[in-house]
């Protein structure tokens, strides 16, 4: 599955031109390079994790204008003790396995990646208050599917509404779910969220106010320091809580990439005939389309109008799909 993009997503990182370059005596080589993952961004100084210390970093000269994002794992050079004041360069991003990108606004028209090498989306919604929003979610999972990421739905509030209603709407397209309830009596149990978490690394997603920061807060009881400890590097003092930034679970139970401002994705990049990559089954009904079928509703020919007639495809799963590929235009925020 994180093969298919790799066409589109790799960016090309320069290598140092060895030959046109000479290399001198004191500038550092890959050979010294040591091994880092990107915790968080702040107006170009990276935070990194370095052997389980943070070091401040910034981009060096090979890699360009190309990004670097938070979950991007990295080669480092210079000074990696993390000492105040240090400052390390990275000087190659490993292939991304994944990425999520954000979507394009006026402000930007291109829709970049921010997070990288997740390989779970938590798409954190609240079962009431504020009432769940199902093409946010649909967009989510989209997203989800089309990197190749597993999709795991965070219902949050539990002790507000029933998660039925929410669930009949997913439960063809058979995305896990879990349910949290981190207020009012009875409150706190997160055993079935950190098994669902456990050895992955999961980008957490959702509109203000679903509880997003009380759940992370609850999983990463330190969440507040570390992301502190960010921002005491950065000199800045204060956490500007609008990009996004990667927590290690306690007990080294894998990691979570909380993305605090982030209003939506970009989905304009997804192909439906992905998309359907994800659902094997639907995929399988869908050999004998016409050449550049979509597999969507309006679509004369598809093969899963066939096999809904004839009884191989569960309609309710068929109309799902279809859901999610016309979810995929337009933007909307969270
Ligand atoms: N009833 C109930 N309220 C909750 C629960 N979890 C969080 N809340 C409340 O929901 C409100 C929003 O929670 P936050 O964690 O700040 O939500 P958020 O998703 O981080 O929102 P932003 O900070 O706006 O991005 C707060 O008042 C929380 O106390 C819950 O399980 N049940
Ligand atoms: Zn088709």
């Amino acid at each position: 599955m994180t093969g298919r993009y790799s066409e589109h997503d790799h960016e090309h990182y320069e290598r140092p031109r060895r030959r046109t370059r000479p290399r001198t005596k004191d500038r550092p080589t890959y050979d010294d390079a040591v091994d880092g993952v990107v915790v968080t961004v702040d107006r170009g100084r990276f935070t990194l994790l370095v052997d389980g210390h943070r070091v401040m970093a910034m981009k060096s000269r090979p890699l360009g204008r190309k990004g670097v994002v938070v979950g991007d794992r990295v080669r480092v050079v210079g000074d990696t003790s993390g000492d105040d004041g240090s400052l390390a360069r990275i000087v190659e991003v490993v292939p991304r396995t994944t990425t999520l990108r954000r979507t394009a606004d006026d402000d930007d028209p291109v829709e970049r990646v921010i997070v990288s090498n997740a390989d779970q989306l938590v798409v954190v919604t609240a079962l009431a208050d504020p009432e769940p929003r199902p093409r946010l979610i649909d967009r989510a999972l989209v997203a989800a599917y089309d990197a190749g990421m597993a999709p795991l739905l965070c219902l949050t509030k539990a002790d507000l509404a029933d998660p039925e209603t929410l669930l009949s709407t997913y439960r063809s397209l058979g995305v896990p779910w879990v349910v949290t309830q981190l207020k009012g009596e009875g409150a706190g149990d997160l055993t079935e969220v950190r098994e669902r978490l456990r050895g992955r690394t999961s980008v957490l997603v959702g509109h203000s106010g679903v509880g997003k920061s009380t759940l992370v807060n609850a999983l990463v009881p330190d969440a507040g320091r570390e992301v502190g400890i960010v921002n005491s590097v950065t000199g800045r003092g204060r956490h500007t809580s609008t990009s996004a930034y990667l927590l290690e679970l306690p007990g080294r139970d894998g990691w979570i990439i909380d993305t605090p401002g982030i209003r939506s994705f970009g989905l304009a990049h997804v192909q439906p005939e992905n998309l359907i990559e994800a659902f094997p089954d639907l995929e399988e009904m869908t050999e004998d389309c016409p050449r550049g079928c979509t597999h969507g509703s309006e679509e004369p020919e598809c093969g899963l109008d066939e096999a809904v007639a004839s009884g191989e495809a569960d309609p309710d799963r068929v109309e799902s799909f279809r859901r999610l590929l016309a979810a995929r235009e337009g933007a909307s925020d969270w």
